[in-house]
């Protein structure tokens, strides 16, 4: 939970990241949406096609309807003749039959569509997120990400699943009904049709100020998400700091802007409509003034004239719903900016092209005077450090906060690279091997690892699900997670909330060393993994890590004096460097090797 300066300064990057892409042209903004997400829609293109052929039936039968209408008021009823009623009264229940069906099967087809953009687009935006490096996510917060996942992923969806059916079928409607009307009498015709351009000119002038709106209506709607999902991770630290109230003003600043944005939006639509409608009622008052003159001079019959009413009906209706299209189009493009941002931004680390899988992993690490300077970074978080790291050695890696330790083990796993400098694994350089094979043999089991929403064990067993269970017992066992997990209802079968909530820190703390246990690979790090216990408990945990580094590479972090006792090798980090330890007596037996301000 941050002070408001803070969150005014990071919502305030956020919005400037929107504000520029605004500031871009509209039409290129829609071009390079289209272009960015149309991988993604191109495999529903069959789909959606079936879906306008099948909604444009629909409105061909409509037109018929129109038709028969204007005939059946001539010759049934102007002439009042009942027996001229049934036969086209059932052709037009025969066309309206099939026009429904039609209808309903092209937006049975075009839900269809939609459901599997839907998933595909938040597909592509969690695969991206795989591969995105923590300052991705330091820059951003986690409610504006959770937003683009949801409000805006819908935006898009509803344009692309429903929109683009419903701009051809419109279009396609237009065109039907405009023909219908000329052919019925054309000086009305091209009366009514006056109206076209003037819609055009409202549509145009709606389009650019929907889409500024529609920005900054979803960066805000991102920050009342992040205000919201700070608050739920620490409602208990809300509660105990009195910072309710506070949180509440943050709220409903970030509401305010949202408010504001949406009212907007609604204004422009609801202005649209009413002058879309005036000028719908203007031109038929016309065209009706114009018809009746046309009745009186024999050239046109009343059948015909409301035949042509009706068309006018469905003519203009289209031409409204071209305006709210416009309104959806300005909404998704922005949602669709939010969107392709996520999906386009570079990966900080990925395989080189001759990256190759490590083979046997023995075990030996060496940085080589490793520089890793921070985006954004005033001075490097670690600048120059070498040492080595051997197998069936236990190494501690110890240093003052913020000495760039936890910077030692993103390396590792290439959650970023060095800036300058170089890691080797077995005499590989890291940035050479595929991340994968990695990732599989460095095990880091982080202070903060989270849990996720399952039961014990399979919190145990999330990183390796088809594990032996006799294996995820065994590694249960070597983190001490059995004394505490048969004190639970259900034992490994308990559920243990969204985080482990149900668990007290320490108990999370070693059902994250099982997992990591559960791994067995060859170089497994843990950042703090005595913290919070006592010596009871450490103890066993001690002897434990004792016995792993026996065939392993094992690199501890930590400020436990403890752990250093057990190490046989020592670390020192000092903002960034490599420096001796404040009292070299303090770190145990003999022959502990220490890497200090000399060059291993
Ligand atoms: N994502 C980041 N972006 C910018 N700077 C960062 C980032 N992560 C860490 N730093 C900075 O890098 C330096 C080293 O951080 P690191 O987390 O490695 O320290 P540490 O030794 O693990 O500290 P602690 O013991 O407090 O956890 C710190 O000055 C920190 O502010």
């Amino acid at each position: 939970m941050g002070m408001p300066a803070r969150h005014a300064a990071r919502d305030g990057s956020t919005v400037a990241g929107g504000g520029s892409t605004v500031a871009g042209g509209g039409s290129a903004a829609t071009r390079r949406v289209v272009r960015r997400l149309r991988p993604l829609v191109r495999p529903e293109r069959g789909v959606l096609l079936g879906a306008a052929a099948l909604l444009l039936a629909g409105t061909a039968a409509e037109t018929v309807t129109v038709w028969l209408f204007g005939r059946l008021t001539d010759r049934a009823l102007v002439q009042g003749s009942p027996r001229e009623f049934c036969a086209p009264a059932a052709v037009w229940l025969a066309v309206a039959i099939a026009g429904g069906m039609c209808g309903y099967a092209g937006h049975l087809l075009e839900a269809r569509a939609s459901g599997r953009l839907l998933g595909r687009l938040r597909e592509a935006m969690l695969a991206r997120l795989h591969v995105l490096s923590p300052t991705f996510f330091a820059q951003r917060p986690a409610g504006d990400l959770l937003t683009r996942f949801g409000s805006d992923v819908d935006a898009v969806d509803e344009l692309v699943g429903t929109g683009l059916v419903q701009a051809v079928t419109t279009g396609c409607g237009v065109v039907c009904f405009t023909t219908a009307a000329f052919v019925l009498c054309w000086e009305l015709a091209l009366l009514a049709c006056a109206a076209a351009p003037l819609h055009w000119l409202l549509t145009r002038r709606l389009a650019g100020r929907v889409r500024a709106v529609s920005h900054a209506e979803r960066a805000a709607e991102g920050r009342i998400a992040a205000v919201a999902e700070e608050n739920i991770a620490a409602s208990a630290l809300v509660q105990t700091h009195g910072m309710a109230a506070h949180e509440l003003r943050r709220l409903r600043h970030h509401g305010a802007a949202w408010r504001d944005a949406r009212f907007a939006a609604h204004r422009l639509a609801a202005a649209n409509a009413v002058l879309a409608s005036l000028l719908e009622t203007v031109f038929v008052l016309a065209v009706l003034g114009v018809g009746s003159w046309e009745i009186a001079t024999g050239r046109l019959t009343v059948g015909g004239l409301l035949s042509f009413a009706g068309f006018l009906g469905y003519l203009y209706g289209p031409l409204q719903e071209l305006g709210e299209l416009v309104v959806a189009v300005g909404s998704a493009v922005a949602a669709g900016e939010r969107i392709a941002e996520v999906l386009d931004h570079p990966a900080e680390v990925a395989d080189a092209p001759d990256a190759r899988p490590l083979g046997r992993v023995r075990g030996h690490l060496r940085f080589e005077h490793v520089h890793l300077t921070y985006p954004d970074a005033l001075g490097p978080a670690l600048d120059g450090v070498s040492f080595a790291l051997r197998p069936s050695e236990l190494t501690v890696l110890t240093g003052g906060s913020g000495a760039g330790k936890s910077t030692v083990t993103r390396l590792l796993t290439r959650l970023h690279d060095p800036s300058a400098g170089r890691i080797l694994l077995d005499g590989h350089d890291l940035r050479r091997v595929t991340l994968a094979s990695l990732r599989r043999a460095v095990t880091v089991v982080a202070q903060d690892s989270p849990l996720v929403d399952g039961t014990l064990w399979e919190n145990i067993a999330w990183g390796e699900p088809d594990a032996d269970p006799a294996r995820v017992a065994a590694a249960a066992r070597a983190a001490g997670v059995d004394g505490f997990a048969a004190r639970l209802p259900d034992g490994y079968d308990t559920p243990l909330g969204q985080s482990g909530r149900r668990l007290s820190g320490g108990q999370r703390r070693r059902v994250t060393l099982a997992r990591g246990l559960l791994r067995d690979s060859p170089v497994l790090v843990l950042d703090e993994p005595t913290a919070g216990l006592d010596d009871t408990a450490a103890e066993p945990l001690l002897r434990t890590l004792r016995r792993l580094a026996a065939d392993r590479t094992v690199l501890v972090i930590t400020h436990d004096l403890r752990l250093a006792a057990r190490a046989d090798h020592l670390v020192v980090l000092d903002r960034g460097r490599l420096a001796r330890p404040a009292s070299e007596s303090l770190f145990g037996p003999d022959g502990l090797t220490i890497t200090g301000n000399v060059r291993p």
